[in-house]
C-alpha cells in the first residue's frame, strides 16, 4: 500500500484518483510547520502541496521512503529541487492546469490598478462618495511590458492586444518568429524597463530572477509607470518599488505575491494607498484547482506504479518522439551497466555510451542515467540509486561521462555499446534492443555472444587448451548447477579465451573457488541480473 500525503488544501475533485485507488492511503493534513511536517513524514511516498508547504532538504532527508513531491500547480520555488535531485525524489508539477486563471487574475489586477477599484470600493462602502480621488487611465494605446513570455505572459499578451495594448516582451526562449505572431515586439530587458507604462513579471523566481527589478531598474523608468507582480514574491524588490513610489516614478502598483507570504501586519505594501494586493490567489479558481490536483494525482499513481510519467521537474524533457524511440533501450542499458558492474575491477573512472545504426542520430545522452542506474546500483544499493538522481551521483564521485555516436552497425541495426573505465582497467559490453523484444546482450568485449540479460551468467577467462569446457561442466554438474547455453570465443587457438555460461541457478563462492583451482582459468566473474 502506497502511503500519500497531502499538507496544502488540494480539490478534492482532483484528488478523486487517488482516493478510489485501491492500492494507495491518503491523508491530507493540513498546516503543519517544517518540524511536524518532518516528524510524521518518514512513513510516506508521496508528498502533495501547493505553495504553503516549504519542502526543505530536512524534510527529505526525513522522507527516507519518498519517492516523489507533486506541486499541484506551477511554481516549485517551495522545493529543494537539489536535493530532492541527489536523494531521487522525483517532482512533478501540474503546468498547464492554472495558465488561464492566473493570466486573468493579473490582468483583473491590472484593470483594478488603472481604474483604482479596490481603493474605490472601500472608501464607497465606508459612506464616502467621491468620484474626484479615483480618475484612472486607459489600457488602449498603452505599452505592456512583459518578462517572462512563457504560459502565463503569453496569454496576457493576447488579452492585452485585445484591449488595444502595444505589447513588448523579453523572454530568452522566446523566438522572434513565434512574437511576430503572437503580436509582440521582443525588446532588451532594459529597452522594455524604459518604455513600458504597464509591466508585469511572469517568470519563475530563481537565482536569476530574484530581484530582477529592483533600485536600478526603477530609477530608468517612465515616470507614472505600473507594474504588477502575479508571478512570485522576490522577483520585484520590494524595498526599491517603496521608494519609487514614493519618488513619484511608479504610479501604483498590484501584487499577487509577497517575499514572505504571509506578509507581517507590518507590510507597508498593506497600508500603501497606491498598492492594490491580493492573498496568492493567482490559481484560485475552481476550473484551476481542479486541473492541476486531477493532473498530479494522476503522475503519483503512475510513478508509486512505475509507470511512465510526465511533467518531471528535475529530469529532463524528452520528446514523445524521442522517447518511443529510445523507450527500449532503456532496461538494455540498464542491464548492461549492471553486468559491467559485476564485471570490472576498481573505482569507477569514466561511462561512456557509444551508439551505432539507426540510435547514432538521436540524443542518446539520454541513455546513461539508465546505464549508470544500473552500474551505480551494484555497489550503492537499488534504493539509493534511480535515474533520477544517478548521474549526479556519478558526478559528485567524478565519474566523467561520455556520449559517443558511429553510422557504422556492427551485429544489428541499433547497437550500444557502454564502456567502463576504472582504476585499474578497462571493459566494454554491447547490445541491442528492437521495439516490443527484450534486449540482448551482443557483445561482451571483443567476443561477440547472443544472451538475454536474465538470471545468472558465468564469464570465464581461460588459456585456450583442450578439456577445459569438460572440466567446467563436470564441475557445475556435479554441484547441481544446469547450463543453459554455452558460448566459446578466444582470439587465436592456444591464445586467451572465454566462456560464458547461462547456468540456471546461482554458483556459489565455493563452486567459483573451484573453477580458479582449474590451473587455465585465469578469471571468473558471475553476472546476476534481476
Ligand atoms: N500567482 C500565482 O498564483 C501563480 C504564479 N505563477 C508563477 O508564474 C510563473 C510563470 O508561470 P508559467 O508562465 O506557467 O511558466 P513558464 O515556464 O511557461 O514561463 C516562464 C517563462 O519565464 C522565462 N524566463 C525565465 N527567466 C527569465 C528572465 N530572466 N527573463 C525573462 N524571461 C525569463 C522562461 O523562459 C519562460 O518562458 C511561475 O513560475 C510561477 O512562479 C504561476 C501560477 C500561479
Ligand atoms: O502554481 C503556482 O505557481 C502558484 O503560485 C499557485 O500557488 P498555489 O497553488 O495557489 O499555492
Amino acid at each position: 500500500m502506497f502511503k500519500v500525503l497531502v499538507t496544502d488544501p488540494i480539490s478534492d475533485f482532483g484528488l478523486q484518483q487517488l482516493i478510489g485507488a485501491e492500492d494507495v492511503a491518503l491523508s491530507q493534513i493540513t498546516g503543519l510547520c517544517e518540524e511536524e511536517l518532518i516528524s510524521i513524514i518518514s512513513s510516506y511516498d508521496a508528498l502533495l502541496v501547493r505553495s504553503q508547504t516549504k519542502v526543505t532538504r530536512r524534510v527529505m532527508e526525513a522522507g527516507s521512503r519518498l519517492k516523489v513531491i507533486a506541486r499541484a500547480g506551477v511554481g516549485v520555488d517551495n522545493i529543494d529541487l537539489e536535493a530532492a535531485t541527489s536523494r531521487g525524489i522525483i517532482v512533478v508539477n501540474a503546468p498547464d492546469g492554472n495558465t488561464v486563471t492566473t493570466c486573468e487574475h493579473t490582468f483583473a489586477m491590472m484593470m483594478a490598478l488603472a481604474r483604482h477599484i479596490p481603493q474605490a470600493y472601500a472608501k464607497t462602502i465606508a459612506g464616502h462618495w467621491d468620484r474626484k480621488s479615483f480618475l484612472g487611465v486607459e489600457l488602449r494605446n498603452k505599452v505592456l511590458g512583459v518578462l517572462g513570455l512563457g504560459r502565463i505572459g503569453i496569454e496576457l499578451s493576447k488579452r492585452a492586444a485585445a484591449f488595444g495594448m502595444d505589447i513588448v516582451g523579453y523572454d530568452p526562449y522566446l523566438s522572434k518568429e513565434r512574437a511576430d505572431k503572437l503580436g509582440i515586439k521582443l525588446l532588451t530587458m532594459d529597452e522594455i524597463i524604459r518604455t513600458a507604462d504597464f509591466l508585469s513579471v511572469h517568470t519563475p523566481l530563481t537565482k536569476e530572477t530574484h530581484h530582477l527589478i529592483a533600485r536600478p531598474q526603477f530609477n530608468v523608468m517612465k515616470r507614472g509607470m505600473r507594474i504588477v507582480n502575479c508571478a512570485r514574491g522576490g522577483i520585484i524588490d520590494e524595498v526599491s518599488l517603496m521608494e519609487a513610489l514614493d519618488k513619484g516614478i511608479v504610479a501604483g502598483a498590484a501584487f499577487d505575491v509577497f517575499e514572505n507570504e504571509p506578509p507581517v501586519a507590518e507590510h507597508p505594501f498593506l497600508k500603501h494607498p497606491k498598492i492594490i494586493v491580493t492573498p496568492h490567489l493567482g490559481a484560485s479558481t475552481l476550473e484551476a484547482q481542479e486541473n492541476v490536483a486531477l493532473d498530479v494525482s494522476e503522475q503519483v499513481i503512475h510513478i508509486l506504479r512505475n509507470e511512465p510519467f510526465k511533467n518531471a521537474v528535475n529530469m529532463p524533457v524528452v520528446p514523445k518522439e524521442l522517447l518511443n524511440k529510445l523507450q527500449p533501450c532503456f532496461a538494455l542499458c540498464e542491464q548492461l551497466g549492471k553486468s559491467l558492474a559485476q564485471m570490472t575491477d576498481g573505482a569507477v573512472r569514466e561511462v561512456a555510451v557509444e551508439c551505432e545504426g539507426n540510435l547514432a542520430d538521436l540524443d542518446t545522452s539520454l541513455l546513461i542515467p539508465y546505464v549508470l542506474k544500473g552500474l551505480l546500483s551494484h555497489h550503492l544499493g537499488s534504493e539509493r540509486v534511480n535515474v533520477v538522481n544517478a548521474v549526479h551521483l556519478a558526478k559528485s564521485r567524478d565519474i566523467h561521462l561520455l556520449v559517443r555516436k558511429s553510422v557504422l552497425a556492427q551485429s544489428s541495426t541499433s547497437e550500444i555499446t557502454i564502456r567502463l573505465k576504472t582504476t585499474i582497467e578497462e571493459r566494454w559490453v554491447s547490445g541491442s534492443a528492437l521495439p516490443g523484444a527484450q534486449g540482448r546482450i551482443t557483445r561482451i568485449g571483443p567476443y561477440p555472444v547472443d544472451i538475454t540479460p536474465e538470471g545468472y551468467v558465468l564469464l570465464i577467462s581461460q588459456n585456450d587448451k583442450p578439456g577445459i569446457i569438460g572440466r567446467v561442466g563436470n564441475l557445475l554438474g556435479n554441484n547441481g548447477i544446469n547450463i543453459a547455453t554455452m558460448q566459446v570465443g578466444r582470439n587465436e587457438i592456444g591464445g586467451s579465451a572465454v566462456m560464458i555460461l547461462k547456468i540456471d541457478n546461482k554458483a556459489s563462492a565455493n563452486v567459483i573457488e573451484a573453477l580458479l583451482e582449474i590451473p587455465e582459468i585465469k578469471r571468473v566473474r558471475e553476472i546476476i541480473f534481476d
